[in-house]
């Protein structure tokens, strides 16, 4: 009979690498776990639960909100709050970032940031969605956790993970000590050990990219896509094209099966479009951990300074090899020429 072993078990278990584990963590990635198994439930009935569509409210970031991103950031911040280890959550869906006042969570000292739920494009076409999160440590020791304990880079956060609303649900983190996922169990609603110690292959077949922005794209990654699409055997070119649209399942994909994930900055977005605190930095942690790398092209995804709440970046994530081919490429085309070349492909345009 095979033995099952849950989050829950598992986290606890490996408490044990932390000597000084007083168990918050641990009690802050169980209240995730539920808020996850939540959100699961509204996720599989969407199309019957009068949860599709638009909410009729816009984000800082001048998106339209999806009920779900609404109802996904709820759940969220709700788990949190009586969770009693987080004194600060940064999301995606609020202006600024919402600190946690409660009676439990006194003496908390975790931060969440998290995209409640990633991949919005596709909630109403029952394609693959998620939610990502990243924790860090607060740095202040005294008085009110401000924004200055939000603004970490990423190298500091202490854990991050992600949520899988496909065709299983699953959840996938890191403590800094490798990756591992867990299937969520309907019979027993329960997540469940299924993916222990993840690896991403050093090499891939499989690039993922928005090609519909082709003619947006710095020179670099218009390179490096040609690169891809070479007829070469030895090499395993042409690669496969495959873009869900979900940046959490097209990066999910590429940690099992080898891959590369762009998000490049493009014309239009000189600063990229995916957000470096809730989502580049914990996509970045976990994929670094399971041996992959992740930069913007030119420097370390985790060593960038986080300025903003809401900062954008590009992002180049996933499989060591395919990475430094791609930065490879975009090294031929500084950003100043980048910049540059924009100007000239529009004008040539
Ligand atoms: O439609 P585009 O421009 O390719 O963007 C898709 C990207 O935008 C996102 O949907 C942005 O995330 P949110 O849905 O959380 O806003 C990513 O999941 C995805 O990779
Ligand atoms: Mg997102
Ligand atoms: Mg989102």
């Amino acid at each position: 009979m095979k033995i099952v072993k849950t989050l829950g078990q598992f986290i606890i278990e490996k408490q044990a690498d932390f000597p000084y584990a007083k168990g918050e963590l641990s009690r802050l990635l169980r209240d995730i776990g539920i808020a996850a198994k939540i959100v699961n439930r509204e996720v599989n009935k969407a199309g019957l639960a009068d949860i599709l569509g638009e909410a009729g409210t816009t984000n800082i970031q001048g998106e339209g909100q999806k009920k779900l991103d609404v109802y996904a950031n709820e759940q969220f911040i709700s788990a949190l709050k009586h969770g009693g280890e987080c004194c600060i959550v940064a999301s995606e869906e609020n202006d600024e970032y919402i600190p946690i006042e409660s009676d439990v969570s006194i003496d908390a000292k975790y931060i969440v940031a998290m995209d409640p739920l990633d991949g919005s494009s596709n909630i109403d076409v029952n394609v693959a969605v998620g939610t990502i999160f990243s924790i860090y440590r607060r740095k202040s020791t005294n008085g009110k956790a401000t924004i200055d304990d939000v603004l970490q880079n990423g190298n500091e956060q202490v854990a991050a993970g992600y949520v899988i609303y496909g065709s299983s649900t699953m959840l996938v983190y890191t403590t800094g000590k490798g990756v591992n996922g867990f299937t969520l169990d309907p019979s027993i609603g329960e997540f469940c050990l299924s993916h222990p110690d993840m690896k991403i292959p050093k090499d891939g077949t499989i690039y993922s990219i928005n090609e519909g922005y082709y003619s947006h794209f710095p020179d670099g990654v218009k390179k490096y896509i040609k690169y891809c699409q070479v007829e070469d055997k030895k090499t395993n070119r042409p690669y496969t094209s495959r873009y869900i649209g979900s940046m959490v399942a097209d990066i999910h994909r590429n940690l099992i099966k080898g891959g590369i994930f762009i998000y490049p900055v493009t014309a239009g977005a000189a600063n990229g479009k995916l957000r470096l605190v809730y989502e580049c930095n914990p996509m970045a942690f976990i994929i670094e951990q399971a041996g992959g790398l992740a930069s913007n092209g030119y420097q370390r995804i985790l060593e960038l300074d986080v300025k903003e709440l809401h900062q954008r970046s590009a992002i180049f994530i996933g499989s060591e090899n395919m990475v430094k081919k791609a930065e490879e490429m975009m090294a031929c085309f500084s950003p100043q020429v980048t910049k540059k070349s924009y100007e000239g492909v529009v004008e040539l345009q």
